[in-house]
């Protein structure tokens, strides 16, 4: 649904170039929640920008829908017609809402459909059943100031969805807001993905909103993606650093010389079988159970545990072996904490 090729963005201010893309290849399916996630500074800002144009990329391409938006005319100041319909099927919402404060809140909702020039009766219609969309059908009449950060950010939505949008972007959506208000904002955004078909592209500093509500995550990094990929696919991966960062076990603190540790990670209905019991029985071994975690991740359950296992690693083939058939990721460590 959205797709970016060697997507780069070179700012020049006062003789200065900063590179703030650096050949982005991004791949978002359609129906799907997508969150990109990096420190301050790694683009992501300027790669949501570039996506529906509000940002002209230096170099490289954006595909929306089918639609190459680089190849359509018009500056970041002036869309030119084709562009400026893409860009209705592009809904945005701001990480500060971005609403004018002297209109009240369904006057906010109708101006995308004013700019379109629909009429009242049709503008007042939809606008009404966005606001129940986003329950807030009873603040029609309210003004900005006398929401809430989490009810404004409904708002927002909502007059994002005023296009009929098949993709919506979202920008920091709940960096303003407290943990509660985020979580209420994310189901929102997650029922909307399901009851709409609608593809979310998200950024965010913060895993907890990758791992509540995405599908599939990027890890940017000066400029470029470093990792890509499903979360239940980066889950599996033992390398993964999105996939630590979302699920972390805490230090690992070396184990016993002579003494294997591994990291086993399960998905789904796999955690029903009690394979640690099962490997004791089945080898006649003691296992030291250090660390475990189950949480639910892109709304699906995932575990992972850390085990030490009596003798070194040539001891345990066979064991781990048999946790591998079971379908189990098993991820060895090395004294170092870095799984081999
Ligand atoms: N209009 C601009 N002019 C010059 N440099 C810019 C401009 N916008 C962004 N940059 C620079 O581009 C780089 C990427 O910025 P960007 O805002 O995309 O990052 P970000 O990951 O969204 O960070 P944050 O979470 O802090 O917004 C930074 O070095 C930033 O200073």
């Amino acid at each position: 649904m959205i797709t970016t090729q060697g997507l780069t963005k070179v700012y020049r201010s006062r003789g200065r170039e900063v590179t703030a893309l650096d050949g982005v290849d991004l791949h978002v399916r359609e129906g799907e929640v997508y969150g990109v996630v990096g420190t301050s500074g790694a683009g992501k800002s300027t790669l949501i920008r570039c996506v529906n144009m509000l940002e002209r990329p230096t170099a490289g391409t954006v595909t929306v829908d089918g639609v190459d938006l680089t190849a359509l005319p018009g500056g970041e100041n002036r869309a030119g017609r084709e562009l400026r319909e893409a860009r209705r099927r592009i809904g945005m919402v701001f990480q500060h809402f971005n609403l004018l404060s002297s209109r009240t809140v369904q006057q906010n909702v109708e101006l995308p459909l004013e700019i379109i020039g629909l009429d009242r009766t049709a503008r007042r219609r939809k606008a009404a059943e966005l606001l129940d969309l986003v329950g807030l059908a009873d603040k029609a009449r309210s003004y900005p100031a006398q929401l809430s950060g989490g009810q404004k950010q409904r708002v927002g939505i909502a007059r994002a969805l005023a296009g009929d949008p098949k993709v919506l972007l979202s920008d920091e959506a709940t960096s303003a807001l407290d943990p509660e208000t985020t979580r209420s904002i994310l189901a929102l955004l997650r029922d909307l993905n399901r009851q709409l078909g609608l593809t979310v592209l998200l950024i965010t500093h913060e895993m907890d909103v990758i791992k509540s509500v995405c599908d599939s995550a990027a890890l940017m990094r000066g400029g470029r993606i470093v990792e890509s990929g499903a979360l239940t696919d980066l889950l599996a991966d033992g390398d993964s650093r999105i996939a630590r960062d979302l699920f972390p076990l805490g230090e690992f603190a070396s184990g016993h010389s002579g003494r294997t540790v591994v990291e086993i990670t399960f998905q789904g209905d796999t955690p029903a079988q009690p394979f640690v019991s099962q490997l004791a029985r089945t080898y006649q071994i003691d296992i030291n159970i250090l660390g475990a975690a189950v949480e639910t991740i892109g709304g699906r359950m995932v575990g992972r545990m850390r085990v030490e296992l009596p003798g070194g690693h040539r001891d345990n083939v066979v064991p781990i072996g048999f946790l591998r058939e079971q379908g189990l990721q098993v991820d060895l460590l090395t004294p170092e904490g870095v799984a081999a």
